[in-house]
């Protein structure tokens, strides 16, 4: 049968990138999204701001809701420093066997855990099955119905602190109006917006990033 489009991204990664080097992995990925299937990797552009994020906040407990093929963990876990760990939650079975050999190919899996899960079932388990109190780092990526009540539930399982940064991709395309709404009028947020595009499109997409103030 058909292969998929995870195992055409894997393939694409295994031929054109190099064992151990994240940065021919996401350039071998970037390529292959532009020039022959489009796949919905955070991508280049977008990735810059994510990267400039993650320098500048230097976070030593990192949390992806959203993994698809892999290609934001590597993104991020090539940043972190050394001891600082990624957790990344995905739902989907066929993507999280994909991402963690492109993991695996970039040599990360002592910094990255993926746990294939509902977002919602794993949050309240971060404590006692990981050892984390709070992340210094939430990257949300995973499905635009569950930003906010992910974010709500994540509160309640007191997994933020004062200073944790939360970043969301795709607040415009596909969307994520309520969780917006939620956070640029919440008092216990001060949030600002990336205007950039669509991953490989032209079309309008941006990043939420939001700083925790609780309150
Ligand atoms: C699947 C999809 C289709 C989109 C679109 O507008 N398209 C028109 C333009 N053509 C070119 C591509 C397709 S945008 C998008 C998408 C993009 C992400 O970054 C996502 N991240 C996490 N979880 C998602 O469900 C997710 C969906
Ligand atoms: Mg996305």
């Amino acid at each position: 049968t058909r292969s998929t489009r995870p195992q055409r991204l894997l393939k694409v990664v295994q031929k054109h990138a190099t064992r151990g080097d994240p940065q021919s992995v996401i350039s071998a990925i970037d390529h292959f999204c532009r020039r022959s299937e489009w796949a919905m990797n955070i991508g280049d552009e977008k990735g810059s701001i994510l990267d400039s994020v993650v320098s500048e906040l230097n976070p030593e407990k990192v949390l992806e809701l959203g993994t698809y093929c892999g290609y934001s963990t590597v993104r991020i876990a090539r940043l972190l420093p050394p001891g600082a760990r990624l957790i990344t939650l995905e739902f989907n079975a066929d993507y999280a066997a994909i991402a963690r050999q492109v993991i695996a190919w970039v040599g990360l899996e002592d910094k990255v855990q993926l746990v294939e899960s509902a977002s919602e079932d794993w949050i309240p388990r971060m404590t006692e099955h990981f050892g984390i109190e709070t992340f210094d780092f939430v990257f949300l990526d995973h499905w635009k119905d569950r930003y906010l009540p992910d974010t709500k539930l994540m509160e309640g399982c007191g997994l933020l602190r004062k200073g944790t940064v939360l970043l969301a991709d795709n607040v415009i395309c596909p969307g994520v109006p309520d969780y917006l709404e939620y956070v640029r009028n919440s008092l216990s947020y001060k949030s600002c917006y990336f205007k950039s595009h669509l991953e490989y499109s032209k079309a309008e997409d941006g990043l939420e990033k939001k700083s925790v103030f609780l309150g």
